[in-house]
């Protein structure tokens, strides 16, 4: 289970709360308007921003003082962080090994992703040799790989068609389901939290709300989801 308890998070004249529990598994959109906080609250979940009080636990253990890298989770960011100078397969490996001291396991489990994602054989590539849909398979491999039990996405499929993003969440509802990963994905379409989550944190006037039902907050939204809604 992942628990906020008692967070408080400023940056500037920012400031917010948040203190709630998540279940492992669990699906989580983190919608509201702009500015409301909701990159914020990811990276002070992921290990990149520290709050000013409170604590982040992931099953019983306080992750609060952890770096980015030794927590229980992966972030995957809208720029996809995929590094231009190596190929698909060792930007992959370095989920596994940071220094790129692959195995020949490590490298049958890296071909074994590619295929997860529908980019088999496309290992030896750059990134510049993928188009924008299949860096994201790629950038999604990667976390798959890390097979850590929360995953953060801060819009990640945003450059991509409709279509496109469509099947990328549908592809990770599919992993996080078999993986039983807790995801939280920021995302400013209802349409894609509808889909993708069955619950949804509303992060807005200075509060990231327990997560709730996604189809009973956005069927009848409060008035500053409405009035960002549309
Ligand atoms: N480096 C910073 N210093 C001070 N304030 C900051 C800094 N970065 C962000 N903020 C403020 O923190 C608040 C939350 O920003 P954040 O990026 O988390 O919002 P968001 O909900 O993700 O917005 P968007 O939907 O536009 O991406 C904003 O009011 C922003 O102005």
């Amino acid at each position: 289970m992942l628990h906020l308890d008692q967070l408080t998070i400023t940056q500037g004249d920012f400031r917010m709360t948040a203190d709630w529990k998540a279940a492992k598994g669990a699906r989580i959109a983190v919608i509201g308007p702009s500015g409301a906080g909701k990159s914020t609250l990811l990276s002070v979940v992921g290990g990149f921003f520290a709050a000013r009080s409170g604590r982040v636990l992931w099953d019983g253990t306080d992750l609060t003082q952890m770096g980015a890298g030794a927590r229980p989770i992966t972030t995957v960011f809208q720029d996809q962080n995929l590094f231009p100078h190596l190929t698909i397969a060792q930007n992959l490996g370095l989920g596994l090994s940071p220094d790129l001291r692959l195995t020949r396991a490590d490298h049958t489990r890296i071909a074994a992703a590619l295929d997860r994602v529908g980019l088999s054989g496309m290992g030896a590539r750059k990134p510049a040799q993928l188009s924008g849909g299949q860096q994201s398979r790629a950038a999604l491999a990667r976390a798959l790989l890390r097979a850590r039990p929360i995953l953060l996405l801060d819009e990640p499929f945003a450059a991509l068609g409709p279509a496109l993003k469509f099947e990328m969440l549908e592809l990770v509802a599919g992993l996080a389901e078999e993986n039983n990963t807790c995801v939280l994905m920021v995302t400013h379409d209802p349409q894609e939290a509808r889909s993708f989550a069955p619950l949804t944190c509303l992060v807005a006037g200075g509060i990231a709300h327990a997560p709730q039902s996604t189809q009973a907050l956005l069927d009848n939204p409060p008035p500053e989801l409405a009035a960002y809604l549309g």
